[in-house]
């Protein structure tokens, strides 16, 4: 368990990674409602103070400055964080730790918060004994420029650990506590790996369709669309049961429609990335239950062929 003490909480070191749509919510939200040294990693040699714009739901302009870490000063920072909120794309989690990791104290724990799995495997033989935890957020936030972000959506912010992390050190009670106080309808699981899958299942039945068939989430409700979700679906519960993850299918499928009727209006963030020509994160939604499939031996042809037509897509410009 960490030490750091009541009295330290509020001088917590907090510091980001990936001053992105979500990683600068999360900023604004902690520098709302904590007192903890705030900053963003830069990718910049030197630091800088940077001001930045938030556009809150109900379209309130509010403005902060924020302290970009600059390589220069990476060794004397990163050495004092306490939590490193890492909120990039999941293909850039591994990247993004690797310059990052060595130069952390040994008291640092690391948050992985992005959609889609698989990050986690790859970064455990690179954290040398330091804790992390898992989470993943369907908050909304869109950036208007670099440093403006607007915030496009409230939900839940699911936090947690597993059994598989339990032999590094856990999140401090201090640090829980920032976060819970800080991210509305947020929550923390002792066990996060199922929560995480849920969403998989979401993000696994809506986002590839949207791409594929150039459409907003709400037009994945029509019944032509019903075969391949159902099968999608059930081909990612099977798969996990297999990782010891029990989902309930009926239970799935109603979250997936609840969600596809409540973005009805939205393009997903996979049909975003298509339309913009970025990398999107198939490989670590299908890709993540192919992979586990394919552990386990488990033919997934569904979510093969869903993984196969976006890398298609994918090809043509990247
Ligand atoms: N935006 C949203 O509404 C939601 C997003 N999510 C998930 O949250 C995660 C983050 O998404 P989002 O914030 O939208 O993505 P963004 O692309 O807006 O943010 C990622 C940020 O990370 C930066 N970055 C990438 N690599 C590095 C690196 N090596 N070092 C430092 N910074 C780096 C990027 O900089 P640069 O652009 O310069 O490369 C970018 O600013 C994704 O998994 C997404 O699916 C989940 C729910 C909702
Ligand atoms: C829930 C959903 C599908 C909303 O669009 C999403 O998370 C995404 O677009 O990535």
């Amino acid at each position: 368990m960490s030490t750091l003490s009541n009295q330290k909480t509020a001088l917590a070191k907090i510091c980001i990674l990936g001053a992105g749509a979500i990683g600068q919510l999360v900023y604004h939200q902690l520098a709302q409602q904590s007192q903890s040294q705030l900053s963003f990693i830069s990718r910049d040699t030197n630091s800088s103070i940077q001001p930045l714009h938030f556009t809150t739901l109900d379209e309130q302009i509010i403005r902060r400055e924020a302290k970009l870490i600059g390589k220069a000063d990476y060794q004397m920072h990163l050495n004092q964080v306490d939590l490193l909120i890492v909120c990039v794309k999941a293909y850039q989690v591994s990247d993004a730790l690797e310059p990052i990791l060595p130069l952390l104290g040994s008291q640092a724990h690391i948050l992985l918060l992005h959609n889609g799995m698989g990050p986690h495997i790859e970064i455990i033989p690179m954290l040398k004994g330091l804790g992390v935890s898992l989470g993943t957020t369907s908050q909304g936030a869109l950036k208007l420029d670099k440093w403006h972000i607007k915030q496009t959506g409230k939900g839940l912010t699911q936090l947690g650990s597993s059994e598989m992390l339990a032999q590094l050190p856990p999140l401090s009670i201090e640090l829980k506590q920032i976060l819970l106080n800080a991210i509305p309808q947020s929550e923390w699981f002792a066990e996060i790996l199922p929560l995480l899958w849920q969403k998989l299942a979401v993000n696994l039945a809506i986002n590839p369709l949207t791409a594929i068939f150039n459409c907003r989430n709400g037009e994945l409700a029509a019944d032509e669309h019903k075969p391949l979700i159902f099968n999608a679906v059930s081909e990612l519960v099977a798969v996990a049961k297999h990782d010891n993850i029990e989902l309930d299918l009926d239970t799935l499928l109603q979250r997936v429609y609840l969600v596809i009727e409540l973005t009805a209006d939205n393009f997903s963030s996979m049909h975003q990335d298509v339309h913009h020509n970025r990398q999107t994160e198939i490989d670590a939604i299908s890709g993540f239950v192919l992979q586990r499939a394919s552990v386990h031996q488990l033919a997934v042809p569904v979510i093969l062929s869903l993984q196969q037509q976006i890398k298609q897509i994918e090809a043509k410009y990247l």
